[in-house]
């Protein structure tokens, strides 16, 4: 019988690209080889960015370790391994991963990591009603600082007008815990609110919750991040909004960033952002409600004690001192991350010390300092920084000058660099992201 030859390579291109799993593998260098749309999907990047730079560069501030870098340095895998990070967009991503190193011939010739995505599962598991084992009021929620008190006391008010709800905010700032206390405002402990995820969702499941809407009388759908909606779910969502008007379901919804910025970039759909308008909750990051702090602390703590029968009370002046400095990129659900790593490793304290702190917090809380120009002279008598680093602090020195000679103006100052201002704006979040964690 006649054997033909069949060029299996257009196959693994097809599937790498389709398959429901993030691929990531990497030269010995840690250099990107392949990045398939599926890991763009989850962390964010674009093959091209990846592809010039060295792994260390790119998650340096995006994940505390790069485990392909491990398993590069050690040449063995590491299997099962969850992630729950914020990637490049912001977004809350939550993965189980499997890093291999690859050999040929008996030599390493780079390592692949395949990421399964979570996100979604972890959400439902993980959702506030949950955590809290009790219906969530406005009461449940922490509310020191006076923003916080004015979302609150907006949010009531919407609740008793029963009009569609917008809240504004970064990933982690409480916008479904919000969402939960109007939706309770309504109906009692029986009648679930129906949440939209931002991630995972498909044009068909949006028209599939909009049957199972229209079946029901009343209810509250709470629409995720619907900026991170593609524009064609976007255009579902209004569909779908505009049929049920008039009937007794509620609409809230949130989004990441400012939603006029978001119009103008076209990642949301005008007409979406005036049917939720009516009310716009802007909700500050913690790092600007820093008041809200060691309140939550205690709420948490308190939450514990009930439902755990632990005696944890408080923090000691040293630990109390790096949550306050400590800028909280993942804002409460961070803070709320990293108690419960804290409390799952209690047994009879009262007060929680450095001790206690997980090893990944306490070095973001490292102090670094911000360098000088001095700093960039090697002087014998000093100590030599390793290259990538000398690198990387005379990058945020120079961007930062360079951003300062142009008033901050950002389409000025890359031109003055020779870049894009995509790749400046990229670099300057990064950096911000790192000062955050000094
Ligand atoms: N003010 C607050 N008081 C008490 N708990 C809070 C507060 N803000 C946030 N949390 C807790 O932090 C966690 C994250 O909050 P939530 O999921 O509501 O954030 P989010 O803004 O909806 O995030 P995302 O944009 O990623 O969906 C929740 O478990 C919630 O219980």
């Amino acid at each position: 019988m006649k054997q033909v030859k069949v060029d299996l390579n257009p196959f693994y291109k097809f599937a790498s690209e389709h398959v429901g799993v993030g691929v990531h593998a990497v030269d010995p260098k840690g250099k990107t080889i392949l990045y398939n749309k599926k890991m763009k999907d989850i962390e964010g990047f674009d093959f091209e960015e990846l592809a010039d730079r060295s792994l260390l560069e790119m998650f340096r501030f995006d994940q505390a370790e790069s485990t392909l870098l491990k398993v590069l340095q050690s040449g063995s895998p590491v299997l099962n391994s969850k992630q729950t990070y914020w990637n490049r967009k912001g977004q809350e991503i939550t993965t189980i991963n499997d890093t291999y190193p690859v050999f040929e011939n008996g030599q390493m010739i780079g390592a692949i990591e395949l990421a399964r995505d979570v996100t979604t599962l972890e959400k439902v598991v993980y959702q506030p009603l949950k955590k809290y084992e009790e219906p969530i009021t406005f009461n449940s929620i922490t509310a020191v600082s006076a923003s916080m008190k004015k979302v609150i006391a907006t949010a009531e008010k919407a609740a008793l007008a029963k009009l569609p709800v917008l809240l504004v905010g970064e990933s982690g700032t409480g916008k479904e815990l919000i969402a939960e206390a109007i939706h309770r405002a309504h109906y009692d402990g029986s009648e679930e609110m129906s949440v939209l995820f931002s991630h995972g969702t498909t044009v068909e499941s949006i028209a599939q919750l909009s049957e199972e809407m229209k079946k029901k009388t009343g209810g509250t759908v709470y629409c995720e991040r619907i900026d991170m909606l593609t524009i064609p779910m976007q255009l579902k969502l209004l569909e779908m909004v505009k049929e049920h008007s008039g009937s007794d379901t509620y609409f809230i919804a949130s989004v990441g960033e400012d939603p006029v910025e978001l119009i103008s970039g076209k990642k949301l759909l005008k007409e979406l952002y005036y049917f939720f308008s009516a009310m716009a909750i802007p909700i500050q990051p913690l790092r600007r409600r820093k008041e809200d702090i060691m309140p939550f602390v205690s709420d948490y703590f308190s939450r514990h004690r009930m439902k755990f029968g632990s005696m944890v009370r408080q923090v000691d002046g040293q630990v109390e001192k790096l949550l306050l400095s400590y800028d909280w990129p993942g804002n409460l659900k961070e803070l709320e991350l990293l108690l419960d790593e804290i409390t799952s490793m209690l047994t009879t304290e009262e007060t929680v010390g450095v001790e206690l702190l997980p090893y990944h917090f306490k070095l973001k809380t490292e102090k670094k300092g911000t360098l000088q120009p001095e700093d960039f002279i090697v002087q014998s008598h000093k100590e030599l920084l390793p290259l990538e680093e000398y690198l990387f602090e005379a990058e945020i020195y120079y961007l930062q000058k360079a951003m300062d000679l142009h008033n901050g103006n950002v389409t000025k100052a890359a031109a003055a660099l020779g870049m894009s201002r995509q790749n400046l704006q990229y670099r300057l979040r990064k950096i911000k992201k790192n000062e955050g964690q000094t």
